[in-house]
């Protein structure tokens, strides 16, 4: 029997010998037109031999420590409730599913471009080896407009000798921000990040990153942040962002 992956392989040699690739490959010049990436994703997905399922990066794996899976497994019991009939129903809160793509195409006017495009990678999760960087899963809470990260810093993210790099705290605070901005808003980007560290963050601990609403103005969307041990009795970090409101035409330059 033939093995998947070799089956894989047959399946591009075959699809680059398809004259509809040769079709593909004649609209890029068409690249810098989010619709005609529309009108080619069906064909150039199904030409791809392997699973299209995105992973979801959030979910519990080996590398968690005993506190990072028992805070998660709180706030997955407050995405279930039970009423007084015994059923189970959609709680308050809402893990929100974690992939390492953002969007599927993005600008670029040249074949090369979007062969780099191709291998883009949401920079959270593009370090494969589970806890040694980013694990982090978030839960929002639409009715109260916050949200709730729970942030285990593997060892790659090193600053000062045993503690967490304040680029990478930044980082997990502009997407925590920016998710529950996006959650609130719709597409956004971050126009403006103020943050002040008032405690370092042990290399390997995990931490908690709390952030919530503070008010709309027409595009703009300001959101405060926390970021604290896990009994909240200790602040780490604390700062507020605005988001502004984009179409998303703007990540393409139309
Ligand atoms: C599509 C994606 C969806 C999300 C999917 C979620 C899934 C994935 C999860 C990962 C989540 C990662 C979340 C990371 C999010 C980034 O990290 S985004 C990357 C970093 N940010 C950037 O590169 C943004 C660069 N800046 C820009 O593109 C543009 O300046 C902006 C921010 C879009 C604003 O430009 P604009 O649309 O032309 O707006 P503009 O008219 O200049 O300003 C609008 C208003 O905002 C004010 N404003 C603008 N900039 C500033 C500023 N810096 N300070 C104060 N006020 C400002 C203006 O004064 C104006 O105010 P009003 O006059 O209306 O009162």
């Amino acid at each position: 029997m033939m093995r998947p992956v070799a089956k894989g392989l047959i399946s591009i040699i075959r699809a680059f010998s398809n004259p509809n690739v040769a079709g593909i490959l004649r609209l890029q010049t068409q690249w810098n037109s989010p619709s005609a990436f529309q009108n080619i994703r069906p064909l150039s997905m199904s030409l791809w031999p392997f699973s299209a399922q995105p992973r979801d990066f959030s979910l519990p794996n080996a590398s968690w420590s005993p506190e990072m899976r028992r805070v998660y497994d709180h706030y997955i019991a407050l995405c279930e409730v039970e009423t007084i009939g015994g059923e189970k129903k959609t709680g308050p809160w809402r893990k929100l599913p974690s992939y390492n793509r953002t969007l599927k195409y993005a600008k670029g006017g040249t074949y090369l471009s979007k062969m780099i495009q191709s291998k883009a990678r949401l920079f959270t999760r593009s370090i494969k080896e589970h806890g040694a960087a980013f694990e982090y899963v978030i839960f929002v809470n639409k009715q109260e407009k916050r949200c709730v990260c729970v942030f285990q810093a593997g060892r790659l993210l090193e600053g000062p000798p045993g503690h967490v790099h304040g680029g990478a705290i930044a980082t997990m605070i502009d997407t925590v921000m920016g998710g529950l901005a996006a959650c609130l808003s719709g597409p956004i980007m971050t126009a403006n990040l103020n943050i002040s560290y008032r405690s370092p963050i042990t290399l390997g601990s995990v931490v908690l990153i709390h952030s919530a609403l503070d008010h709309v103005e027409g595009r703009k969307t300001f959101l405060t942040c926390r970021v604290t041990s896990t009994d909240e009795t200790k602040l780490h970090t604390e700062a507020t962002a605005l988001f502004v409101s984009i179409n998303v035409g703007h990540l393409f330059g139309t």
